[in-house]
């Protein structure tokens, strides 16, 4: 059973913030009433008319045909309204475009009109026949967007025209939510992202592995070694997984952070789609553990601090936080001076929970389920703390060498994990004071007692700062027994035939 951990400085607000849950997992899997299927894009028979030119038409039209021309019209009409266009939205709805075209979420151009409080393009719409309350997939009508973003004139005009907010519950009970993520809309991902494939050298290319999402390659890219991610075909044929790709990719390609693999660009013109990323030698963290075992503590601190940095400037993301979901060693990379970087993040965002456990069935991809928090593997709504979740097991393995329960399937231990609260055993006696407790409250059962990465960082640098007090105690030659008010580190290095550590120029290296 897990052992409660200290209550953390931080906390996630009292009520889990379902609008920075990954959306798709938000959304529950029932179907069937005329206002459930509004909130998917659906039509139900009565509302669609003759015409079929109705939310749910395009909604249908997007799924099925999924030419990129349709795709680029919603989008480029969505990034009209945010801006309150008025004279390209006239052009676009004189062009025959339809008013109540919407995107994957059910955002339309309304809605966004309404969040950006664009009064002249919302009378616009609702002058060229735009539905007053439509539902996004989070329950909400662009009335509840103006009132969310205080755009009191809007939701003047929207109440005049008959707009209400809809706040009901679903059959399943999940609550429908007023204020959906925001997206930046455009009309193209940007041509500085992306890349011309000709430019893309495969001569010498080899493989690197293959994940759930495809493969990655060693390849050049004008003169440059890069690591190229090509989606799978079988998910790239999926419409919806691109649209959201696309979005992704804007938001991926302008990440920027030492502790994050650099992305480079994209190749969405022709298939597969591909991702160039910096290509980083010195291999992954799963690698490293399996031919060193445990890592020194100075050196399981380092790197947890590399990771807790990368994911704390992926978390602060805004509008909205990017979820990795998808953290374990294989995607920290190990660079040339010695620091991990996060690799893989927003990508496993293009799949569902549910496709997501097929396809890492499918691929053989299992090793995710070690990582995997609780509330993800019983398919709960769930937050930007599972990285965190991942975490704590990551620096629990960094000081154990490997994985727990090594010769149990990995979906096994995902079950134990989140039907019987099992966590992975401390055995290693080289954990720093405070470490374990660190975990503890990492892997919470409780999502919502878990720490924050800005907490976790702030507790990691304490725990470094003890630990170089401690390195130069000893150096200075202060007696053993004055030392074990330090941190808990010391005490492997006090076990009997155990010399005191050498002075360090610095923290060493694995
Ligand atoms: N930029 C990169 N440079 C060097 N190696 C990389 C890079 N990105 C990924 N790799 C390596 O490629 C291998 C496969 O990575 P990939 O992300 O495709 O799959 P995965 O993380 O194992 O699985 P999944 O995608 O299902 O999470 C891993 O060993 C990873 O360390």
């Amino acid at each position: 059973m897990e052992a409660p951990g200290p209550v953390p400085q931080e906390r996630w607000p009292g009520v889990i913030d379902l609008n920075q849950a990954a959306p798709q997992d938000d959304l529950p899997s029932v179907s069937g009433t005329a206002h459930e299927n509004e909130l998917r894009g659906r039509s139900s028979p009565s509302a669609n008319g003759a015409s079929g030119q109705s939310d749910g038409a395009v909604g249908r039209s997007r799924r099925q045909s999924g030419s990129p021309l349709e795709i680029d019209a919603i989008s480029r009409m969505l990034y009209f309204a945010s801006q309150g266009s008025v004279e390209d939205i006239q052009a676009m709805l004189d062009d025959g475009a339809d008013v109540n075209s919407h995107d994957y979420d059910g955002r339309s151009a309304l809605h966004l009109a309404a969040s950006e409080g664009k009064l002249g393009a919302v009378q616009l719409l609702l002058e060229r026949g735009a539905r007053v309350n439509p539902l996004d997939r989070w329950g909400g009508t662009p009335l509840s967007d103006a009132l969310h973003f205080g755009f009191q004139p809007v939701a003047d005009l929207l109440r005049s025209r008959g707009g209400h907010v809809i706040n009901e519950r679903l059959s399943d009970g999940k609550r429908f939510l007023t204020n959906p993520p925001q997206r930046a809309y455009s009309s193209d991902i940007g041509p500085e992202w992306e890349l011309d494939p000709a430019e893309v050298d495969w001569r010498k290319s080899f493989l690197i592995g293959k994940g759930a999402f495809g493969e990655i390659r060693l390849a050049s890219w004008r003169g440059t070694r890069v690591a190229v991610k090509s989606l799978l075909p079988s998910l790239s044929h999926d419409e919806q997984v691109e649209l959201e790709f696309f979005d992704e990719l804007r938001m991926l390609c302008k990440l920027r952070h030492p502790n994050i693999v650099q992305s480079l660009g994209v190749v969405t013109h022709q298939r597969p789609l591909m991702l160039l990323f910096e290509y980083l030698p010195k291999g992954d963290l799963a690698d490293l553990l399996s031919r060193k075992g445990a890592l020194p503590a100075a050196t399981a601190i380092r790197y947890a601090l590399d990771i807790a940095r990368g994911m704390n400037y992926l978390h602060l993301q805004r509008p909205n936080p990017v979820l990795h979901r998808d953290l374990k060693p294989r995607n920290l990379l190990l660079d040339e001076s010695g620091h991990l970087k996060v690799a893989d993040f927003g990508l496993s965002k293009l799949l569902t929970t549910d496709a997501m456990h097929e396809q890492y069935k499918m691929t053989g991809e299992t090793g995710t389920y070690r990582y995997m928090a609780p509330e993800v593997f019983r398919h709960e709504t769930y937050d930007k703390s599972v990285d965190v979740f991942s975490f704590a097991v990551i620096l629990q393995e960094m000081f154990e060498g490997g994985p727990a329960w090594r010769f149990t399937a990995p979906e096994e231990v995902a079950r134990q994990v989140a039907l019987r609260h099992l966590r992975p055993p401390f055995k290693a006696s080289t954990y720093p004071l405070g470490v374990k407790e660190l975990i503890q409250a990492c892997w919470a059962s409780d999502a919502r007692l878990r720490p924050t990465f800005s907490v976790i960082i702030e507790r990691l640098e304490e725990i470094e700062e003890y630990m170089a007090a401690a390195e130069k105690a000893l150096r200075d030659g202060y007696p053993l027994s004055q030392l074990w008010g330090l941190p808990g580190m010391l005490h492997h290095q006090q076990q009997p035939h155990q010399p005191p550590p050498q002075p360090q120029p610095g923290v060493g290296h694995v």
